[in-house]
């Protein structure tokens, strides 16, 4: 049975995470500094044992809007004077919401913010019973050969060399975790997406997406601190990703795709590009149209996600 079948067969899907830490039984403790909650010091069941879905992205603000779209596209009132609680403010690293079965948690810049982020949710919502679980990165990204404000899908998250592989250095030793993503669940926010008719005001492709470690040189910018290539070199480079179906690149979904590969949870990738890098490498649209095209995944995820809600609510 390939990864996708197991993903499908209802048996294998039930459980929120495989591959667990066998140890992770034997804790009495388990305090997850970086989100400051633990297993004893929280009720883990009760604050979250309802979570089917786990939306995530760059930064903080972006999360809390993408919350509050959720709150109204469900119809969940909020009592005046009252807000959206920042369930991790007793820290500063990241921030988290919860409306419904939906939570929401900005994962900072880069794989290693963002690793930290998975080992520590994922770990609380093991141990609050969660079952069923579906996680998105809602993020921006350079698109190559594409419009500003487009809407990418990754089909396959890639590294500078171009292979679909999340490398991990364990106890000295490489540890490589598949980055493919889920075909079926692009095929269902593909059908939404035509069904909402969102191509009238922006494109949507499908595509591999150049995961990078930086966002000067690791993603073959000429305005970094270092630059030792041409503007020609760099076109050259971006053509030939392009040729091989990179579509855009970013800084995260490596490390996305090859933990929730790992733990055989389902999951989607959604980026909108501030520009296309076959024209600039400066992003120069303006802070409202960066913040118009962040929300544009909101339309076809939340979308997505209202409809899951309302079937398992029948
Ligand atoms: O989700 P965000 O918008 O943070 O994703 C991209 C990749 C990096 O985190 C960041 C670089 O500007 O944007
Ligand atoms: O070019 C870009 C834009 C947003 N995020 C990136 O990582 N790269």
């Amino acid at each position: 049975m390939g990864h996708y079948d197991a993903l499908n067969n209802n048996s294998v899907k039930k459980y929120a995470f495989h591959n667990l830490n066998k140890h992770l039984h034997s804790f009495e403790e388990d305090f997850f500094y970086h989100l400051y909650l633990g297993k004893n010091q929280n009720d883990l069941k009760a604050m979250f044992g309802d979570v089917k879905f786990v939306c995530m992205g760059g930064t903080s603000k972006r999360m809390q809007k993408f919350a509050h779209y959720m709150k109204d596209l469900l119809g969940y009132r909020i009592p005046t004077g009252l807000t959206l609680n920042d369930i991790t403010k007793l820290t500063d690293r990241y921030s988290m919401y919860k409306v419904g079965p939906i939570l929401f948690a900005n994962h900072g810049i880069g794989c290693p913010s963002l690793s930290i982020l998975l080992n520590e949710i994922m770990k609380l919502l093991h141990y609050a019973g969660c079952e069923d679980l579906t996680f998105f990165r809602i993020g921006t990204c350079g698109g190559i050969g594409v419009e500003p404000g487009t809407v990418i899908f990754t089909e396959e998250a890639v590294d500078g060399l171009l292979r679909p592989e999340y490398r991990q250095y364990v106890l000295g030793k490489e540890k490589i975790r598949e980055t493919q993503c889920d075909r079926e669940l692009i095929k269902e926010l593909l059908e939404i997406s035509q069904e909402m008719k969102v191509g009238q005001k922006f494109n949507v492709v499908t595509g591999k997406t150049m995961c990078a470690h930086d966002f000067y040189e690791g993603q073959s910018r000429i305005d970094g601190v270092f630059c030792d290539y041409t503007q020609e070199e760099k076109l050259e480079f971006l053509k030939q990703c392009n040729e091989k179906g990179v579509v855009n690149m970013e800084m995260e979904s490596l490390c996305f795709a090859g933990m929730l590969n790992f733990a055989k949870t389902r999951f989607g990738i959604v980026c909108v590009a501030l520009l296309n890098r076959l024209e600039n490498d400066q992003i120069t649209v303006s802070n409202d149209m960066i913040m118009e095209f962040q929300e544009r995944p909101f339309e076809i995820i939340g979308e997505y996600i209202r409809r899951r809600i309302v079937e398992n609510e029948k």
